[in-house]
């Protein structure tokens, strides 16, 4: 058992960019943050994302699952044995596939790694499959880090409603009212996921200059948008759904077809147009408007998007690190959190989060022997 009052826990994520693991510790006692630690990086190597990429929307049993789930269970065995301080570990795993609406079959997520496997080799409790029973009860499954905006928010000392906005593979957004007592109050967070942000844009990179990502958003800064393909991506059917809504990472499979005539620099900025745009589309559905969009993930390092997004929003966008948290690790560090509020029956996901029925606590919790 976890001892009473705050913990160290120790979280990870492995995001949908495939491009590495983040690891970050946290002090919590599953209500509050009391305090950030060390964080660290351990990037997949090339092998082992070719791996992971050949896995990609395989579901467990399938080829290729079992080598993606050892290619995960290694990196973060490495990087969370140097996280010793840490009494309990969240594990996210790698989302290899994820349908919560049945659209190929039955409705289900999936995240490779076992975390009883690491709670042997690590010899800490471990929480993980964090996303599964939420689906099973009739949610998305994601996102699942909106109560820990909400901790993040009190921490930050926020006192109006904030937006939390996430530019990894995919976007997703946290609406909070800090003036809520707690994430679970009605009223106190609205979240879902805008739309494709970084995926297409490094899609494009790799297959137009055989480079990772835009850096900087360089490129997409020289280009023009092409309206058409912007209003065309516009029209997808995801917009019109209202909140909570979640994306698989293959949702907009049609991304690059859609600029598939323009220029490099002029394909760079009409992707990174549609990011922005998925955005400002998703302020629609805000309670009450923001004081300001806190932006998180690696897209807030390109600033052709965030002039984009700037530009289509009425509030500030800044970069998270204006409010004293660190966009790099914000993920990793909310399964820490979140592992603190399993092990303590708190619950992770509601009805404003992931659309799920009631407020439900997800995970599994392992021991090691
Ligand atoms: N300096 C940079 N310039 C431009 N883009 C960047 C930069 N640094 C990171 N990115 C973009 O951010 C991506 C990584 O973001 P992040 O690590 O937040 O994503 P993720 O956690 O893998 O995804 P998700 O949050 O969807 O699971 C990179 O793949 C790249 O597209
Ligand atoms: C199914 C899944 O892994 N979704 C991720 C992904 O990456 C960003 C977005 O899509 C979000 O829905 C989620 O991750 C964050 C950490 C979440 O659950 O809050």
């Amino acid at each position: 058992m976890l001892k009473p009052g705050p913990v160290w826990a120790a979280g990870t994520m492995s995001g949908t960019s495939l491009d590495g693991v983040d690891a970050a510790l946290v002090l919590s006692d599953g209500e509050r943050i009391l305090d950030f630690g060390r964080s660290d990086y351990r990037p997949y190597a090339p092998a082992e994302r070719d791996i992971l990429h050949a896995a990609l929307g395989r579901w467990p049993g399938e080829d290729g699952v079992e080598a993606a789930a050892e290619v995960v269970e290694t990196a973060h065995a490495e990087i969370l044995s140097g996280l010793s301080e840490a009494s309990i570990i969240g594990f996210h795993g790698q989302t290899l596939a994820h349908d919560p609406d049945g659209r190929q079959g039955p409705r289900r997520t999936h995240q490779a790694g076992d975390g009883a496997v690491l709670a042997e080799v690590l010899g800490r409790p471990v929480v993980w499959d964090f996303r599964s029973s939420d689906v099973e009860m009739g949610g998305q499954g994601a996102p699942l880090a909106p109560f820990f905006h909400f901790a993040c928010a009190k921490y930050a000392g926020l006192d109006a409603p904030a937006v939390f906005l996430n530019l990894g593979g995919v976007g997703n957004v946290t609406w909070v009212d800090p003036r809520q007592a707690a994430p679970e109050m009605p009223g106190a967070v609205l979240a879902f996921d805008t739309g494709p942000a970084n995926a297409p844009i490094n899609d494009l990179m790799r297959i137009r200059r055989k480079l990772d990502q835009d850096e900087g958003g360089a490129l997409a800064l020289e280009g023009r948008v092409d309206e058409a393909a912007l209003q065309g991506f516009l029209e997808h059917r995801y917009f019109l759904r209202m909140p909570p809504k979640s994306l698989d990472r293959n949702d907009f499979h049609d991304m690059l077809a859609r600029v598939s005539d323009l220029s490099d620099a002029d394909a760079a900025a009409t992707l990174t147009a549609c990011a922005a745009a998925a955005v400002a589309r998703g302020g629609e559905h805000y309670p009450i408007p923001p004081s300001a969009i806190y932006v998180t993930g690696g897209g807030r390092l390109n600033a052709a998007l965030m002039v984009a997004l700037q530009t289509r929003m009425n509030c500030p966008v800044q970069p998270i690190e204006d409010i004293g948290l660190d966009g790099d690790m914000l993920e990793a560090q909310a399964f820490a959190y979140l592992a603190v509020r399993v092990a303590r029956g708190l619950p992770t996901s509601g009805p404003s989060t992931t659309g799920v029925g009631a407020l439900i606590g997800g995970g599994k919790i392992s021991q090691p022997g």
